[in-house]
């Protein structure tokens, strides 16, 4: 089955978030102490992701990637992992993650069905990882990166949030890694999330981005794919991996938008940066199938055009990325 919107887009990408806790504190995401976690029956039990999973899936969606806050911190994700992957007309289950605990976890990941990794590392210098994570180890990231390789995943895409004046000066390094690794480097602009009233002074635009990258290197497009995310991917002839960029403030990927967010406490979102928010609880507790098949369907035919966020003109809000999962 196939749902589009109101405005003809099809809606094939659900991203499920099982948590709101990370092992990490990266500065653009979570406050320094971290979010006021919610209590336990605020989080949506195993069995209540399936059920919007299932559901989601009868509706049209195809794609699933689960992330948090840290999907991996989260006791109990393998069995969960394997049940969704159990799902007919699931054709791609897919998990975002900051690495660290990918040495112990690659191998049960591969074999409990996930087909691909996402891994998020801002920067190959070790104290400036440390700095924009508050307090995480590289080596453990760049092992995880290994490890996924090693348990038969393909190579993950690692996606960087470019930063001006705090890792813009290893874009050529990131650049340079994809001609020895299969890596997808996928460079992201920095988005307006935790409160910040200046937050345009670490926006670098993806045309920046390629720019930069071009004065060592030609870049050729690459096909992405009919199910992809809002990345524009490149290729250095000759490279084993791909760059991409997203840009996710000066881009406009908005009109081809494929996805809807489910929050780990059970808040149904149209577009990241909407403050609307659809509560699933009323369906889940008691469940009520039909009841959320609905509600999930009036969700993607009214979901918005666009956000409204760019450079010059976002009245910013105090959003947590970690509560929403990116
Ligand atoms: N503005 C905006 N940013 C997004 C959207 N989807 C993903 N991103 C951002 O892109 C970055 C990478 O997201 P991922 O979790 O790797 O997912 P993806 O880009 O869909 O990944 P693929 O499916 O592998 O292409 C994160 O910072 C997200 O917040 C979106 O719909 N809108
Ligand atoms: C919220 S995290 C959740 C999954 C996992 N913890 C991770 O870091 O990959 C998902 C993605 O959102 C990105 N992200 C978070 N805050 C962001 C911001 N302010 N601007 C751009 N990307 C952001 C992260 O870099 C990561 O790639
Ligand atoms: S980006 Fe991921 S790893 Fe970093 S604080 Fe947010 S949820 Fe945690
Ligand atoms: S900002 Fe909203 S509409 Fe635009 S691509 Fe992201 S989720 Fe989709």
């Amino acid at each position: 089955m196939k749902i589009t919107d109101k405005l003809g887009r099809t809606i094939n990408y659900l991203r499920l978030s099982v948590t709101d806790r990370c092992n990490m504190r990266c500065f653009y995401c979570m406050p320094q102490e971290g979010i006021v976690s919610k209590g336990h029956d605020a989080i949506l039990s195993y069995e209540e992701l399936q059920l919007i999973a299932e559901t989601a899936v009868e509706l049209g969606i195809e794609k699933m990637r689960i992330t948090g806050g840290e999907p991996l911190v989260r006791s109990g994700t393998i069995p969960f992992l394997e049940r969704l992957a159990r799902i007919d007309g699931l054709r791609h289950l897919v998990l975002t993650t900051n690495g660290l605990r990918l040495p112990d976890m690659a191998l049960p990941l591969h074999q409990a069905g996930v087909q691909r990794l996402n891994v998020s590392l801002d920067s190959l210098n070790s104290e400036t990882f440390a700095a924009v994570t508050r307090g995480g180890d590289l080596n453990k990231v760049l092992h995880g990166l290994d490890a996924a390789e090693q348990a038969g995943f393909p190579p993950p895409k690692i996606n960087v949030v470019i930063m001006r004046g705090i890792n813009d000066g290893e874009i050529l390094d990131f650049a340079d890694l994809t001609l020895s690794r299969g890596n997808t480097v996928r460079f992201i602009e920095y988005m307006p999330a935790v409160k910040d009233e200046e937050w345009q002074r670490y926006c670098i635009s993806g045309d920046e981005i390629l720019q930069r990258i071009s004065t060592r290197h030609t870049l050729k497009q690459v096909d992405k794919g009919p199910i992809a995310g809002p990345s524009k991917d490149f290729r250095i002839p000759g490279a084993r991996g791909s760059i991409g960029i997203i840009t996710a403030v000066s881009g406009h990927f908005c009109v081809e938008c494929n996805r809807i967010r489910v929050t780990s406490t059970g808040q149904a979102k149209g577009c990241l940066f909407s403050d609307a928010a659809t509560d699933l609880m009323p369906y889940l507790r008691p469940p009520d199938r039909d009841g959320l098949a609905s509600i999930l369907r009036t969700l993607i035919i009214d979901k918005p055009e666009k956000h409204g966020i760019s450079q010059d003109g976002y009245k910013h809000k105090n959003f947590t990325m970690s509560q929403v999962g990116g």
